[in-house]
């Protein structure tokens, strides 16, 4: 079942188009990864489906169907009550995610006061499982402050406020960008764990086509503000047709010289 469908999306900055006749669908629990070049739109596209977009930069044709509801449509007031309940953001800044001096659960509780009506035991209840759920020692993590956690514990505690209240989709633009290369893994699988528990959809943004490899089901490669070329995993990475989604292959070191499927897997575990 189709959960985003986004059909000739155009967004321009001023007058400037900046991203051009997007077309793609994300079903319920599916795994979509967004690849490409720096620039090329990745975030602006995924920023647009949850009424991000930057200043002056506005939506100039097209349609962001989330279910039956036209995105494109909602008032700002309408967009709060689906983003982080319906529609959750993780970002590579995960600093920014998170009010700098709100203790971690105070921030969490208030997430869930604002979207439904538990009272403050179950609130409590709800948060100290989420954080549970992306693996951080909940109860310290619920009474620190920011400043008091690690990278990667900061970005899990961001990723535990997205999921806490069980959204549909889930956006994870370059979640792993900021972190060293094992935290990184151990987030994804967070991530990847949490997808397996809630059945949400992931719209994944990333440079890594070793993540992209590992955790996709379908793959959009974008450039210059457009989707050159969108398709299963398998179709992606074994059979590219576009020669910029081949390009993207051969940058990855030995990638272009194995010619089989198993090797090019073995290349890229
Ligand atoms: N706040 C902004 N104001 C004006 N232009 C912007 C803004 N943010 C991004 N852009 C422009 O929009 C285009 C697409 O940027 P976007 O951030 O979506 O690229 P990206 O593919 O996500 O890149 P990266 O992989 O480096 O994050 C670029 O030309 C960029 O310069």
């Amino acid at each position: 079942m189709s959960l985003l469908t986004i059909r000739h999306l155009d967004i321009s900055f001023r007058d400037k188009p900046i991203v051009r006749n997007i077309n793609f669908t994300v079903r319920q629990g599916e795994w979509l990864t967004l690849i490409g070049e720096s620039g090329s739109g990745k975030s602006i596209t995924a920023s647009a489906i949850g009424g991000l977009l930057p200043k002056e930069m506005r939506i100039t044709a097209g349609r962001i169907l989330f279910g039956n509801k036209d995105l494109t449509c909602l008032s700002n007031k309408e967009y709060r009550k689906i983003r982080g309940k319906e529609i959750s953001y993780v970002f590579q800044d995960y600093q920014n995610s998170l009010t700098p001096f709100m203790k971690i659960g105070k921030q969490m509780d208030e997430m869930i006061q604002a979207h439904c009506s538990f009272n403050k035991k179950e609130r409590r209840e709800i948060a100290l499982q989420a954080l549970e759920d992306v693996q951080l020692p909940a109860k310290r993590v619920y009474d620190s402050y920011p400043f008091q956690l690690s990278g990667g514990q900061l970005q899990r505690a961001s990723i535990a406020m997205a999921v806490m209240l069980n959204p549909k989709l889930l956006i994870a633009d370059e979640p792993t960008t900021a972190l060293d290369s094992i935290t990184a893994a151990h987030v994804l699988e967070v991530i990847a764990n949490i997808q397996a528990n809630i059945n949400c959809a992931i719209l994944f943004i990333t440079h890594d086509l070793r993540q992209a490899r590992k955790y996709s089901d379908a793959i959009a490669v974008m450039k210059q503000g457009e989707i050159v070329e969108i398709g299963t995993k398998e179709n992606i990475i074994y059979h590219p047709c576009h020669p910029y989604t081949k390009q993207l292959w051969n940058a990855v070191p030995l990638i272009h010289r194995s010619s089989s499927a198993k090797e090019t897997d073995l290349i890229l575990k």
